[in-house]
Order: C-alpha cells, then structure tokens, then sequence
C-alpha cells in the first residue's frame, strides 16, 4: 500500500494552527484532520450526556462511539453531533477549557487514536493537535510546532470571538489560555510538547502569510528535497 504523506501542525491555543493548516490543506489538496475539534465534540457530549469531565469510566464508551460526521461543502466544515449542528457550540471557551480536562484522560485518548489515524487518506494530510507529530503520527513526513506569546494568543482569539459576536474579556481569556497551556503541556499522557524533529515557528511577531510561507519552504524542502 502507498504510504500517505502526513504533515503535522501542533502548538498551544490561539497559535494560528487552524489557520495554517487549513491553508496548507486547501493549497496542497490534501486531507485536514482538526484533531481538537474531536475533544470539543467530546466536551460536548459529556455535558449533553450529563457525564463529569473528569468521569474517565463514563467518558471512554461515549469516546469510542462518538457520532460525530465532519461535513464539508464549499470548503466549509459542518460539525455534527447525534445529529446536531454544534459548528459554534464546539467554538466556546469553555468548551475549550472541558475538552482540555477531558482530553487528560489516558484512556479517553488511547479511545479516539484509530478514528484520528484514519484521516491520513490520499492523497496526503494535514494533521492539527497537540499531539500529532508525537502520538498520532509519530512517523509523519513533515512536523511543524507552531507557538507564540500567551498575550498575544489570547490578543487573536478575543479579536476572533468578538467577530462572532461573542461577549469575551481580554483579561479572563488569558487567563483560561494559560490555564490550559497549564493542563495540556503538564498531563502524564501526550503532553504539549514539540517533537525532536519538528520546525518551531513563533509566529508572535509574523503574519499568517509569513508563517505560511515558512512552512511550505519546510514542507517542500522535506518532501521534494528543494525550496520553493
Ligand atoms: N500569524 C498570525 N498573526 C495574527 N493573527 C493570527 C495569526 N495566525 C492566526 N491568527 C488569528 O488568530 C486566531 C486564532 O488562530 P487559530 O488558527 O484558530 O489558532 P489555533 O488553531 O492554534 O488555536 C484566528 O482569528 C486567526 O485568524
Ligand atoms: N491533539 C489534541 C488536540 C486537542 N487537545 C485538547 O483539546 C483542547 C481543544 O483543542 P483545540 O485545538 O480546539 O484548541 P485551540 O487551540 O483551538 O484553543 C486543547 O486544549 C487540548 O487540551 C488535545 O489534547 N490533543
């Protein structure tokens, strides 16, 4: 069978891993697997199930059996849940900070490893998480790790909840995203870490295209032994 090209993007929220990876996605054509949309979904489900997030017991058999289908139609992705729409639901802060806690749970991680695996299709995928280039995909071709400050993470998703309307304060955000930075880079499973072999990027004080032009040049330099 052909190996498929995997290119991972991990990093800390607000990093601009989304952001970047969908444009590689859409640049090369190939698969995107939006690995933290798969805990927020779970968060979700926790809570509609009326589940504590810290229940490991309880969480593990609604993990292995998530009714979860990502819809996409004119490069816009639909996220649906036991038959509903949670696109926005899943975007919350707080959803963020459950998905957080729910996704230190070894067992609840060990539970979603296959159906995150199985995204690496032809003819190639972009893989965005914590644990990508680590964990899930440990062999991947090309691994970046994308950071930058803690304000100014949190400076981009106030800018980006704002625009949806959403009622944030600056000040609670980051304190939510150091919180969380806390929670995921000190778990005992599959921590925040960069992968010996992965491309750090800050992109604190870089554009998205220059943070996107950084990552092809990797990117080519690594699958096609040139720069663009
Ligand atoms: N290099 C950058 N400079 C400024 N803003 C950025 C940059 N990269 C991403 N953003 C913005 O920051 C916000 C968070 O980016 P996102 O891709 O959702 O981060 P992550 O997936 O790492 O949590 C988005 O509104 C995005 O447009
Ligand atoms: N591969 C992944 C992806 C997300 N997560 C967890 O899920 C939470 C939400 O992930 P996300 O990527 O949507 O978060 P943001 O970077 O968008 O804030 C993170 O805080 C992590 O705790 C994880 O543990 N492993």
């Amino acid at each position: 069978m052909q190996k498929v090209p995997v290119v991972t993007v991990d990093g800390p929220s607000g990093a601009g891993k989304g952001t970047l990876s969908t444009l590689l996605a859409e640049h090369y054509q190939w698969q995107f697997l939006d690995s933290g949309a798969i805990y927020r979904v779970l968060a979700v489900a926790t809570t509609h199930h009326g589940i504590e997030p810290d229940d490991e017991v309880g969480i593990v058999p609604l993990a292995s059996s998530l009714d979860v289908t990502f819809d996409t139609q004119n490069g816009v992705t639909r996220v649906i849940l036991e038959g509903e729409d949670v696109t926005d639901d899943i975007r919350t802060e707080e959803v963020g900070s459950i998905a957080s806690q729910v996704a230190a749970l070894p067992t609840v991680r060990e539970a979603l490893l296959r159906r995150q695996r199985a995204f690496a299709e032809a003819p190639g995928l972009i893989a965005d998480g914590r644990d990508m280039g680590t964990i899930v995909f440990p062999n991947a071709d090309v691994k970046i790790f994308l950071t930058a400050s803690a304000e100014s993470r949190a400076q981009r998703r106030y800018d980006q909840l704002k625009l949806k309307g959403h009622d944030v304060k600056l000040p609670r955000l980051l304190s939510d995203i150091q919180a969380r930075d806390e929670r995921d880079s000190n778990r005992s499973v599959a921590p925040l870490v960069a992968a010996s072999d992965a491309l750090v990027i800050d992109s604190t004080s870089l554009g998205i295209n220059q943070v996107l032009d950084k990552a092809k040049n990797f990117i080519e330099s690594k699958l096609f032994g040139d720069d663009v």
